[in-house]
């Protein structure tokens, strides 16, 4: 669903992607992976065309992105961080982004699985950090798009909301969705993955199942693994 050939990009002197390709399946869960810094988030921004490449090009469903700002419409998407207004209520965001998509949401079923019921009338400014998440992930999830990009989705959340979340994108993906997930916990990553996909020095430097992962590092566990791909490479 995502292709994406010989994708350059670079911040000043800084080279953060250096001829990346990426072909992601049809449907299924990819974790981007790789240390801080080394364009996750820059690869994520690419695809959403909130960061500009220098070279290269990326296709989804076979439509060049570049100039085709409508393609977003259907991508759903949790940034890492998300900054809205804090003097805003929940209810009011959840609303204000209902009318700026403008498609039909399933906001209420979301804010029952993530128990926000009470927090709808609160402002944003005194919610905690993983209630401030659970909001996020609402807003992304609400609108049922072929495509979801989640950039650090467990961040903030306890261990019953990451079980309620791990449930939720498993459900998203038999509905035969491409999902792409950056996280920090490697449970999670393991749990959920179809595929890891490792960054390093700008380009891909592993695809494959977490079998394969372990089977190429020579590890049985899955942390180790990843930090094997970083000792080996003093990343
Ligand atoms: N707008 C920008 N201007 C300048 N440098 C940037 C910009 N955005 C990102 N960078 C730099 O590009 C590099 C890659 O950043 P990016 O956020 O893509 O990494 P990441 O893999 O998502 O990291 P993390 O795991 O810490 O979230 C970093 O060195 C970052 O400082």
């Amino acid at each position: 669903m995502v292709n994406i050939t010989n994708l350059h990009k670079k911040f000043g002197p800084l080279v953060v992607l250096n001829g990346l390709n990426l072909k992601t399946p049809e449907s299924g869960i990819v974790a981007v992976l790789g240390p801080n810094g080394s364009g996750k988030t820059t690869l994520i921004k690419s695809i959403l065309g909130m960061v500009v490449p220098q070279k290269g090009e990326i296709q989804i469903n076979g439509e060049r992105v570049k100039k085709h700002w409508n393609y977003r419409k259907n991508i759903d998407y949790l940034p890492q961080i998300a900054n809205f207004p804090g003097n805003l209520k929940v209810q009011e965001l959840i609303d204000m982004i209902k009318d700026l998509r403008g498609k039909e949401a399933r906001d209420q079923e979301l804010i029952d699985l993530f128990k926000l019921e009470p927090f709808l009338e609160k402002k944003l400014s005194n919610l905690s950090g993983g209630s401030k998440q659970k909001v996020n992930l609402v807003l992304c999830f609400m609108f049922d798009s072929p495509l979801i990009i989640l950039d650090e989705p467990t961040s903030g959340l306890d261990p019953v909301s990451l079980i309620r979340l791990r449930k939720l994108i498993q459900r998203e993906k038999e509905k035969g969705k491409t999902i792409l997930i950056t996280s920090h916990i490697m449970n999670f990553v393991e749990e959920i993955s179809d595929r890891i996909v490792f960054l390093l020095e700008g380009q891909i430097y592993f695809n494959g199942t977490v079998e394969e992962l372990k089977t190429s590092t020579g590890e049985k566990d899955f942390e180790h693994a990843i930090a094997n791909i970083l000792t080996e490479n003093h990343a």
